[in-house]
């Protein structure tokens, strides 16, 4: 682990979690950021530990704390993929630290994202619900054959994940149709189709539908699919390490030291 202190300095949230170990990972094999601080939630057994040691490795001189203030103190950015309402209270404490918040955290609701917005008056915020660059690509590839295909050709989004997964739809389906239903110059809360079951009726022209299938260890796979009579289209992306999603991110944190503040998002990141 780099420890060449003019280095942005990174605090990693929820850092036992998948996320969070794979971009402990990444940080130590960076050569443009250290890491300067590990979070998880109070009550959790590596609380007090150091944490290259709870990992199962060497000991690395960063202690896990429960103490999000102490630890974004000292830090130039924050990396959290954790869970809505910690979100939240991550996002303040960052800002109050003026200290980037990386958040790919899904499953945020509207009330979540309002506070979000308010801290994003002080500091610099990189929120999307993938980090990948394959992802973001595929976003504006849906926009532009949503745009350029009339409602004759209906729009379905299907996404599989692990088992472990609490939220649906994923938060790269939604991105995928909000770009879709940007595409079609419509208003995406207005045609969004996420919960069929029993007798739903026919599909409804020009609404997006959402299917999510979960098992396994799936870390992220999402299908558009443009379907007409007689003919159809799938625009695909699989994920097959969770590796990309943390270097996005941690690509985020550096993009985000300059920025002013307010909220960003990955297509700003990588200009997209
Ligand atoms: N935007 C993106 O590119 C991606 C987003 N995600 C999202 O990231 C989130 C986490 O995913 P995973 O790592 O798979 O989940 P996970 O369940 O393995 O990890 C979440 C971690 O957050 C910790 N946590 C929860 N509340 C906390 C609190 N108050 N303080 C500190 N730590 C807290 C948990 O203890 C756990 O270690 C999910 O919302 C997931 O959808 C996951 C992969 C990519
Ligand atoms: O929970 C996950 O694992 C993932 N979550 C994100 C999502 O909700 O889309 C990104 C990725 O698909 C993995």
């Amino acid at each position: 682990m780099t420890d060449n202190q003019d280095l942005p300095g990174i605090v990693v949230t929820g850092v036992s979690g998948r996320m969070g170990q794979m971009l402990v990972k990444t940080i130590r094999d960076s050569e443009r950021a250290r890491l300067v601080g590990a979070v998880e939630r109070t009550g959790h057994d590596w609380i007090g530990r150091d944490l290259g040691q709870a990992m199962g490795g060497a000991a690395t001189g960063v202690i896990v704390t429960d103490d999000p203030l102490e630890a974004f103190a000292k830090a130039q950015a924050v990396i959290d993929f954790t869970a809505p309402a910690a979100t939240v209270e991550f996002a303040a404490l960052a800002a109050q630290a003026r200290a980037v918040h990386v958040i790919g955290t899904t499953g945020m609701e509207e009330t979540h994202l309002a506070k979000v917005k308010a801290a994003a008056r002080h500091a610099v915020i990189v929120r999307a619900g993938n980090m990948s660059l394959g992802v973001n690509l595929l976003t504006q590839l849906t926009k532009k054959v949503a745009a350029a295909l009339d409602a004759d050709w209906d729009i379905e989004i299907v996404e599989a994940h692990h088992r472990h997964k609490v939220d649906a739809p994923s938060g790269t389906a939604l991105m995928l149709g909000e770009a879709a239903a940007e595409g079609r110059r419509l208003n995406f809360p207005d045609i969004r189709d996420a919960a069929r079951e029993g007798i739903t009726g026919a599909r409804q022209r020009g609404h997006i539908g959402f299917s999510a299938i979960r098992g396994g260890d799936v870390v992220g796979e999402h299908d558009v699919i443009f379907a007409a009579d007689g003919e159809r289209i799938v625009l695909r992306h699989l994920a097959t390490d969770r590796s990309i999603f943390a270097r996005g991110a941690l690509k985020a944190a550096l993009w985000g030291q300059d920025k002013k503040p307010g909220e960003y998002d990955m297509l700003d990141v990588l200009g997209l």
